[in-house]
Formats: C-alpha cells, structure tokens, sequence
C-alpha cells in the first residue's frame, strides 16, 4: 500500500514541477516580446515615465516627426474649458488643439447647477450631446478621467506632432506663484504674444519640480508647447513659489530661468486661497482668527500670504537679476501696463500681449476677443460670442470679512510686507 502511493505521489511531484518550469519558460519569453510589441505597435516611447522607467539620454531628444501619422488622422483633443458671460448666462466652450494651436469647438449652456451633470456626461461619455462623433468623445472622456488624476498630463500634447520648425523646448521662464495672485491671468496675456509659446491646457499647472520630479526631464520637456526657435516658451505652477524642495532642483535644470512672481494684497489672498481650498462649513473668520485670544491663527493660507517667507529661499538659488515681481490688484484694474513690464523683461516685443483683451462688463474682469466668433443658443435666440473670459472660478466674488479680522490680519502682515519690499526693492500698494 505505501509503495504504491510513494510511485504516484513522486510521479505527481514531477508532473508539477515540470508543468512549472514550462509556465516560467513561457513567461519570460513571451511576455516582455509582447510589452516590446505593444509598444512598437504604437511607435511610440512610453506616455508617462515612471521612476524606473525614465527616458535615456537619446530618448530625451525631440521625437521624430517622420515616424507619427499626420495630424490629420488623429483625433481632437478637448484641450480646454472655458466661460463666458452672455446676457448673464454662463457659457462653457470645449476648445481643442491641434499642431497649430488651439479653437473653439464646441459651445454649450452652463450654470452652476447643470455642471456636476456636464461633467459627468464627459467622464462616462455621452456621444449624443457631442456632434463630433464617438471617437472624440472617447478622446474627452480619457482626458477628463485624467484631469480627476493627477499623473495626467502628457496623453494630449504627445498626441499631436509639432508644427514644422517647432518642438517642445524647456522652459525659459516659470510663474512660480503665488497661488490666486492672476497667474492664470498673465499666462493666458503672454499666450497671445507672438513670441511666447506657453503651457495653457488643462491641467495647465505641470507641477514637474514638486510632484513629478522623479519622471525626468524629458517628461518635462514633452509636457510643454510647441514653440519655434525665436520664441520664448512659460509654464506656470503656483505651488513651486512655497515648495521647499523646488528651487535647488530648478537651478539644476537651468540656472538661467527666468522667474515671475505675482503678488495680490495679502488678505484678499488669503480670503481667494479660502474659497478655492475649504468646504466653507467654517467661517472664514473662525478659521483664520481666534477671537478668545484676539489673535489671528497662522493657517496654511495664512502662511502663504507672508510672501517674503517663501521668496527668501528662492534667491538662495537664483539672482534677483532674474525675478519679476508683478502686481496682480494692478494685472486686474490695469493689465496693459503690467504686461508692458513682464514683456520688457522677457525681452519680447511691447504691446503685443494686450492686443486682444477687452474688458467685459458682465464678468467684471478683462476677457480675450477670439478669431471667429462662435453662435450659442440662448433664450431668446442665437448670441455670438466674440469673447472668451477666465473659467467661473477666477473672479469670485469675495464673501465680506468682519472688519476686526481684516483689521487684525493686516496688522499681522504689514510688517511682513514691508520685509517683502525691502527684499524686492518695490512697494504695492496694499495699504489701502
Ligand atoms: N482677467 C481676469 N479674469 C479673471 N480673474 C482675474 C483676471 N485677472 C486677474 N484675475 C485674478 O486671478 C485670481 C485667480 O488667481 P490665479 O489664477 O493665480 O489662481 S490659481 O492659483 O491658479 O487658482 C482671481 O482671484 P479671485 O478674484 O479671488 O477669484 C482674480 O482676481
């Protein structure tokens, strides 16, 4: 009886062991081939490097353009969002973009309420309510599960070929901050310059040096415009200006950048960071000031308002040869003139970045004038709309602050202001 079953339980031992080392044999050989392949099939490098996965040096050279179809056969890409206030109805317009820059596509009605619903229509796909087919809508529907991802970005601009005598360059220049100061404002200006190739599809913040560092500098690269030679190409991430580690590695990667800064009035700051950042189920004054002790609270909003704090550790790193400091409160009442200054120090042409702004009555704020107008559908017929503004989330209107909080945040600051002017050799006027 024992005999026996030794006989089998051996045969069965060998049996596995042999079926086990086939299964390791074919692993190994077939399923690197066809990682291999499947890359090969789309002639493509990897879309987003991971740590162990970084571009080789002959990687990190500008892609061959012969080898890519043309533009022509690949999908839009849905590139942006914007607003516009028509007879005070918002607006929202898919923009895309193609090897030669981006337009408008598709125009829709929204409202606050219906926007949790546009949304979703575009994150599960709604080929109905898009008139460019299903395969557009498949392209916006990736996009979109991308923005709600932060290891987003590169899928959109990789799909799409530089223009001839164009590709994607490092950048010379960087907004480096402050958060809810008019970044996004002067870097939708500088777009229009002709000189300025910049990063302005969402998400439009790379955040390379603080988040995404361990992709590499080829990552970098492939996530900026196509520009051509005689151009100057920015990138704008706020959150470099209060990030520790940012400075150091951005001096690694180019000594020579050239950094804008843009400063609001510290309490109206903080007030925009609050409505952008909490729930509001807090007041804005219980969080930031503590009534027993009369006392304002040093929140992380509040922290990032004591601009010096952070702009000390930049210039450990950088001349300030090569900073600007921009008025934001200015950027907003009178942007002409600001942008006069960030041209001069860019060393582009004067008077071009203002060409198409206009200011609008509804929004309150400057709005761009596009190419071609586009026709919506409003209530009482069509409306042409001849301009394109900031998304609803640039321009809120602020909730009124107690007098003795705005009293007690000001006098905390005002000392810091004034360390912040010593360093940058300028005043603003936040005295007000
Ligand atoms: N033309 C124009 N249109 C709309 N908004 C404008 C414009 N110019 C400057 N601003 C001001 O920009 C503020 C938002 O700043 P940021 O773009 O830096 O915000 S963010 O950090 O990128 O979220 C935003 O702040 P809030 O007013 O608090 O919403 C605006 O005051």
């Amino acid at each position: 009886m024992v005999e026996p079953t030794r006989g089998i339980l051996r045969r069965y031992l060998l049996a596995t062991a042999a079926g086990g080392l086939f299964l390791f044999v074919c692993m190994a050989t077939v399923l690197p081939a066809r990682r291999t392949n499947s890359r090969q099939a789309r002639g493509d490098k990897p879309l987003i490097y991971t740590a162990d996965d970084r571009p080789s040096a002959a990687d990190d050279q500008p892609s061959a353009v012969a080898d890519r179809p043309p533009v022509a056969d690949r999908p839009f890409v849905a590139a942006d969002w914007a607003d516009v206030v028509a007879d005070g109805i918002l607006i929202n317009f898919t923009r895309a973009r193609d090897g030669n820059g981006s337009f408008p596509v598709a125009v829709q009605r929204r409202n606050d309420d219906d926007r949790r619903s546009s949304i979703e229509s575009k994150l599960h796909g709604d080929p109905g309510s898009n008139p460019a087919s299903e395969k557009s809508s498949e392209v916006k529907r990736r996009r979109v599960t991308k923005l709600r991802d932060t290891y987003y970005v590169n899928e959109a601009t990789r799909e799409y070929d530089c223009a001839a005598d164009t590709r994607r360059r490092l950048p010379d220049c960087v907004i480096i901050g402050f958060r809810k100061c008019g970044t996004m404002a002067l870097l939708r200006m500088l777009g229009q310059h002709p000189g300025i190739a910049v990063r302005d599809w969402s998400p439009v913040e790379v955040n390379f040096f603080n988040r995404h560092y361990d992709r590499g500098v080829g990552w970098y690269r492939e996530s900026m415009p196509c520009s051509s030679s005689d151009q100057i190409t920015i990138e704008k991430s706020p959150r470099y200006v209060i990030d520790v580690a940012t400075p150091e590695r951005m001096s690694a990667v180019n000594r020579r950048m050239k950094l804008i800064v843009v400063l609001r009035e510290p309490v109206a700051r903080t007030v925009s960071d609050y409505l952008e950042h909490n729930d509001r189920s807090v007041a804005f004054e219980s969080l930031t000031y503590d009534a027993d002790v009369g006392r304002v609270r040093l929140t992380a909003g509040v922290n990032e308002s004591v601009y010096h704090a952070h702009v000390a550790r930049w210039l450990r790193h950088f001349p300030r040869r090569q900073f600007l400091f921009v008025d934001g409160d200015a950027l907003v009442r009178q942007p002409a003139t600001q942008l006069r200054r960030v041209e001069e120090f860019l060393g582009v042409t004067q008077g071009e970045a203002q060409r198409r702004l206009v200011y609008n009555k509804e929004k309150g704020f400057f709005c761009f004038k596009v190419n071609e107008a586009v026709k919506v559908k409003v209530k009482d017929g069509d409306r042409s709309i001849d301009q394109e503004c900031l998304g609803g989330k640039k321009g809120r209107k602020h909730p009124d602050v107690a007098p003795e909080v705005t009293h007690s945040l000001r006098r905390m600051f005002a000392p810091h202001n004034e360390i912040m002017f010593e360093m940058i050799g300028r005043r603003f006027d936040w005295n007000r």
